[in-house]
């Protein structure tokens, strides 16, 4: 399905001022995913056996607690590199990772998550690669993974494919910042047919009324992103984000996660203590494995920030 250009430019204008619509572009090309490390054998944890997203935030809201949710980009520095983040994440007790297709155009990011994307690219990464990884690893992963990936891409495989790709691959979730409210149906038709929960997006631009609709359509959870503009560390999170939280509370009982701009323990405490179901932490996990000296140091490093912002949630 085309988008319009009037829709599309409808849907620039609603997302304008948070996540922009992506120009059509080529999509990523390179080699297949050839794993170069032998993953440790663990006893492999079915993807059924996996919670999916709601269930996840279900079982954390009895115990009390809130998701510690990290995003990365998938094959920065590179994709053997990528699975071993997961597995690092996940050990260190992440409740939901979110790995990002690299994509051409990414105009809702900012310059780190940008650049990841740049050299992933670089790199040969391609969709099919990104699955072939996953099918290796989501096995070994006790947390579920939401896909995060700008329309387009989707688009150029087309709805039915990517969705029943996507789920053969183990994933859960889908998160896709660029499509608007309106030409979400065929979205939300294949991710549910697939039992994939497409996560919807709200701004503190989103009028209330849309905002309701955006809450009402979503699945797995509500994303709140905390700022207008793109991703990347912010020195506070803006204390606007509680009243959002409480205004999307009168309005649903979904699970809501906060974005953008958390980079550190107080952020995570502050947005956990206003009462968002989850944290989501991006650009600065991305920072630490794509600027590493090596592969090692990246994971080490990441290791270390995920249990220091971990430690800080409830
Ligand atoms: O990078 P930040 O500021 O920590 O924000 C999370 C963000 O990275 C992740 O959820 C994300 C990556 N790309 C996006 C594009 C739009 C909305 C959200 C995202």
């Amino acid at each position: 399905m085309a988008i319009s250009l009037k829709s599309a430019a409808a849907g620039f204008l609603q997302l304008k001022n948070h996540n922009t619509l992506s120009p059509p572009s080529r999509f990523p090309s390179g080699k297949a995913f050839v794993s170069t490390k032998r993953f440790t054998p663990m006893a492999a944890i079915t993807t059924a056996q996996t919670l999916g997203l709601s269930d996840t935030f279900s079982k954390l809201k009895k115990q009390g607690k809130v998701a510690f949710i990290p995003y990365i980009t998938a094959g920065d520095p590179d994709l053997s590199t990528t699975a071993e983040a997961l597995k690092v994440l996940d050990s260190c007790g992440s409740d939901i990772i979110e790995l990002g297709v690299p994509y051409s155009d990414p105009l809702a990011d900012g310059p780190v998550i940008q650049a990841a994307a740049t050299r992933s690219l670089a790199k040969g990464t391609n969709f099919n690669a990104i699955l072939s990884m996953l099918k290796e690893v989501v096995p070994q992963l006790s947390c579920p993974i939401a896909l995060f990936t700008y329309y387009n891409p989707i688009l150029k495989r087309g709805v039915e494919q990517f969705m029943c790709t996507v789920k053969d691959a183990g994933i859960h979730g889908l998160v896709v910042p660029d499509v608007p409210l309106e030409e979400t149906e065929i979205l939300r038709r294949e991710a549910l047919k697939n039992k994939i929960e497409l996560v919807l997006l709200t701004t503190p631009t989103t009028p209330k009324d849309r905002m309701k609709a955006i809450v009402e359509a979503s699945e797995g959870f509500v994303y709140l992103v905390s700022s207008i503009g793109v991703t990347g560390t912010r020195a506070s999170v803006s204390d606007r984000v509680q009243t959002l939280l409480s205004d999307i509370k009168e309005a649903t009982t979904k699970p809501v996660a906060v974005g953008f701009g958390i980079s550190k323990p107080e952020h995570v405490k502050q947005v956990a203590g206003w009462g968002a179901d989850g944290v989501i932490v991006g650009s600065a996990m991305v920072k630490l494995l794509g600027e590493a000296k090596s592969p090692e140091e990246g994971l080490k490093a990441l290791e270390t920030f995920t249990k220091s912002l971990k430690s800080a949630l409830p």
